[in-house]
């Protein structure tokens, strides 16, 4: 069996490439962008009012005047005014562009107004006060956000802002989710007392779903010949293949078989690690790979978001930092294992507080639905303390 380090590097080392396609702008969010957005014009493109309030000549004020005649009001969405004398001055609203001829803003709150004369209560101004100057946050031409970034929201807002309704992004690989066994049934059917209903493939379908990935659901049979001829199929039409179950050792878990028969490369079979130990990772001559997730909801969830995330976040060229987080209370795990610790969260003082969430089994679902965190304690030690920090996975 391999430690969790080695099987993390195996699934790193299969990145795959699959390209670039163009998606409307909010259908990109969370994507990653491959071209490069270069300004259309300077950030902000003119000398932006950030105040409501009064736009002054800074000379006169210096020269010791306090009262200005309004002129008029430069709104946001007019064009530019001019103040046509010195010594007055004109109504400016946050956002307009600088009235020319004046180079200070002096907000309403220190200003008093009567009879159209600005009288301005404060001692000190500087110039281009309240002024969010041209080009100041990026030039005309310049690349303002890099191909490679994830798409957040701020991204998209500054891509619309640069005029573009269709970005290029990176192509996300086309998954297959399959959960295997004779004793699930679908979910809206009633159970009869020995099946139970399909849920891993719900639950890795809207894991996916996360990422942006439309992913298809298939239930396969414990029944070699038919889960090989349905793999068979499946494979022709997916990039990756989600399987969870029939990994371990029972007599109906076939997919090593099945797998090996469609001449799979085993990449591994096994981790040191709990949950997930069964965990099946292997590639297809046609570069097609299988994730074949330990049937366990647990199991399976751990697996997903453990390995088949760093994957695809190396797959996408994204770099994520992991996030450490430290014991509520000590644990004390005894098998040479790594311990993936179902936790919930809190913040204290700058820190993240993991609490493990007590769980009877890697079937346990109920557990897994509070589960905020997964917290990995290394193999090779049995006491975990409250003063060491370590490696969190948020889900
Ligand atoms: N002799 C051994 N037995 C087991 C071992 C072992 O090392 N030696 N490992 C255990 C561990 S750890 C796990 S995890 C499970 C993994 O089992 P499989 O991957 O073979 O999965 P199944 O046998 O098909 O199912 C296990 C369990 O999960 C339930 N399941 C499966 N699919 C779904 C689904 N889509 N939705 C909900 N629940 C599902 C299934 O009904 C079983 O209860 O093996 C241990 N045994
Ligand atoms: O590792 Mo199994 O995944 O413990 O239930
Ligand atoms: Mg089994």
């Amino acid at each position: 069996m391999i430690s969790v380090e080695e099987a993390l590097e195996i699934v790193r080392a299969q990145v795959r490439d699959y390209g670039i396609e163009e998606v409307d702008l909010l259908q990109a969010s969370g994507r990653v962008l491959a071209q490069d957005i270069i300004a259309d014009r300077p950030y902000p493109p003119f000398n932006r009012v950030t105040m409501d309030g009064i736009a002054i000549n800074s000379k006169a004020f210096f020269a010791g005047k306090r009262s200005f005649k309004i002129e008029g009001i430069q709104a946001a969405g007019q064009p530019q005014q001019q103040l046509a004398d010195s010594d007055n001055c004109l109504e400016v609203m946050t956002g307009a562009i600088l009235p020319a001829g004046s180079d200070a803003v002096i907000p309403y709150e220190q200003c008093e107004i009567t009879d159209n004369i600005a009288t301005v209560i404060i001692d000190e101004i500087e110039i281009l006060q309240n002024v969010h100057l041209e080009g100041t946050d990026s030039k005309q031409g310049d690349r303002i956000i890099a191909a490679g970034t994830k798409i957040t929201p701020a991204v998209i807002g500054l891509i619309a802002a640069s005029g573009l309704a269709i970005v290029e992004v990176k192509k996300l690989p086309k998954v297959a989710v399959c959960a295997t066994g004779d004793e699930l049934v679908e979910i809206d059917q009633q159970p009869l007392p020995h099946q139970i209903r399909q849920s891993n493939s719900y639950m890795l379908v809207a894991a996916l779903q996360a990422e942006g990935i439309h992913a298809q659901r298939y239930h396969l049979r414990d029944e070699p010949q038919i889960m090989f001829e349905e793999l068979t199929t499946i494979s022709n039409y997916y990039d990756v293949v989600l399987l969870s179950g029939a990994v371990s050792k029972g007599k109906f878990d076939h997919l090593p078989t099945v797998l090996n028969r469609l001449n799979m490369h085993t990449l591994f079979h096994g981790i040191a690690q709990r949950p997930g130990k069964p965990f099946l990772f292997g590639k297809l001559l046609n570069d097609v790979l299988i994730f074949g997730f330990p049937g366990n909801p647990t199991s399976t969830f751990v697996c997903y978001q453990l390995y088949f995330k760093a994957w695809l976040s190396k797959s996408m060229g994204l770099n994520v930092a992991m996030p450490k987080a430290v014991l509520s209370k000590a644990i004390n795990f005894k098998p040479n294992l790594t311990l993936h610790a179902l936790v919930s969260l809190s913040y204290t003082e700058g820190k993240i507080i993991a609490t493990q969430i007590e769980s009877s089994t890697s079937g346990d679902m109920v557990s897994l639905a509070l589960t905020q965190g997964l917290l990995s304690l290394p193999a090779n030690r049995q006491e975990f303390g409250t003063d060491e920090a370590f490696d969190l996975t948020i889900v």
